[in-house]
């Protein structure tokens, strides 16, 4: 992965060369923290190890009995969905089995998917580190139903990962279901490179071997220096321009393809370091379609921003046809991403006119090695920024309270969370 920092230094909010090395002494020392963190496996720290520990062949050989499917379904949510459906989502093109994701609980949402899917060629991917989270359980207990009423045997086509304990755990148990563990110390936001992300991918017989390896090739950077490392450098970089007053991060890749990763970009960093006041809100974006929507405010709007551009060097190519059409033929002869990689420049240097600081992030392709770089150093960015901020990284408590709560009002348990609904105040215009 290639990281340009260029236009963040002297921007507004913006840091300085100075302020580069005096951060490059705290890159250090918050380095060691992780070092060690990985070395004992540490909860949360644990994840960065994943290049190393995750057994591809052990995934390989937990999917083989189902084949070849025409369709899977991954029913999860959060870190249980968003880095399978980034992975499958990049890599799309080198498969022919389609991905779906039930990761919400929307009745209409569902039904329609349910009644597409050739329910008796799909595999059912269940994901849930906790095994107890409502959205999947429910989500799952539906599309069991489904494939009975479709006179499928849903115990056949069912595949689990999750963790020692739980419902899910005894669901899999019961029924004998070829299941994965997830592995432990690997908080769900953080197991895109492991059982969770990768089991997906390879029921759709992808190259998850490579994914690794690109991960790999990020784990290999890390160091005492955000010079040598585009993973640290960039969650430095965005936590002094945070601290500085760019509270917004505007996740921007240039590829349909990574859409989805933009959408597990903000899950990461949101939970993980929106903590005690302090954080930055991922916005996500998409080149060039957004270019047309919300670049006005980026350009113009408060100076409380950065914008993260990514794109991949080289990609297939459509060629746009000549045309004689007056005041349009300097497009004939280029191709579609020729346009595409022309807008990604002139975005990035109109932010840059105007001081506003952005970043630069590219692979060289959106392929396994570049979608595994892109995942490993986004995750080191986020452990580096959660260090320099003094943040638990790891936990997410704000979001445990709401889960209580809604279980609480669904009849789960005594949650005093379920309480403070009733606590609600109203003031209803109509
Ligand atoms: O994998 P699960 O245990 O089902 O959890 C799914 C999601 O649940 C919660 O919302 C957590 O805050 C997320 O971090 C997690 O990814």
């Amino acid at each position: 992965m290639y990281l340009d920092i260029g236009n963040v230094l002297d921007t507004s909010p913006g840091i300085t060369e100075q302020t580069l090395d005096r951060l490059d002494e705290r890159v250090a020392i918050a380095h060691e923290r992780i070092a060690e963190g990985m070395a004992a496996e540490e909860h949360g720290y644990a994840a960065l190890n994943l290049p190393e520990t995750v057994d591809t062949d052990e995934i390989r050989a937990a999917v083989e009995p189902f084949g070849t499917p025409e369709a899977v379904l991954t029913v999860g949510i959060g870190g249980s969905a968003l880095g399978a459906a980034t992975i499958s989502a990049a890599l799309a093109d080198q498969t022919d089995v389609e991905a779906h994701f039930l990761d919400n609980v929307d009745p209409e949402d569902t039904a329609e998917l349910l009644e597409s899917l050739p329910l008796d060629e799909t595999v059912v991917n269940v994901v849930s580190r906790s095994g107890t989270t409502a959205e999947t359980l429910a989500n799952f207990l539906v599309v069991r139903e489904a494939m009975a009423d479709a006179g499928v045997d849903w115990t056949d086509q069912t595949f689990v990962t999750t963790g020692d304990e739980g419902n899910l755990r005894n669901l899999a148990d019961k029924h004998d279901l070829p299941s994965l563990k997830v592995p432990d110390g690997v908080p769900g936001r953080f197991s895109a490179l492991s059982t969770v992300g990768l089991a997906c991918a390879a029921l759709q017989g992808l190259n998850i071997e490579g994914v690794i390896e690109g991960a790999r090739s990020e784990m290999d950077k890390l160091s005492g220096s955000l010079e040598a490392s585009p993973g640290y450098a960039y969650g430095a970089v965005a936590y002094a321009l945070a601290e500085r007053g760019a509270l917004t991060n505007a996740m921007m890749p240039y590829a349909e393809s990574l859409e989805y990763f933009a959408e597990w970009f903000a899950q990461l960093w949101a939970e993980s370091l929106g903590k005690e006041g302090l954080g930055q809100t991922p916005a996500r974006a998409l080149g060039a379609t957004d270019q047309h929507s919300q670049l006005q405010l980026y350009r113009a709007g408060p100076r409380d921003k950065l914008v993260t551009l990514v794109r991949p060097r080289q990609r297939e190519d459509i060629d746009i046809p000549e045309t004689d059409l007056e005041g349009l033929s300097y497009l004939g002869g280029a191709g579609l991403g020729d346009l595409l990689d022309a807008e990604f420049e002139a975005t990035e240097a109109s932010l840059a006119a105007e001081d506003r600081p952005n970043v630069r992030i590219e692979i060289d392709r959106v392929d396994a090695h570049g979608v595994g770089e892109l995942l490993y150093a986004m995750e080191a960015a986020t452990v580096m920024y959660g260090e320099l901020a003094g943040v638990s990284t790891f936990t997410q408590p704000a979001v445990e309270w709401g889960k209580k709560a809604a279980r609480g009002l669904l009849g789960g348990g005594e949650f005093q969370e379920a309480e403070a609904v009733a606590d609600k105040r109203e003031f209803t215009i109509e």
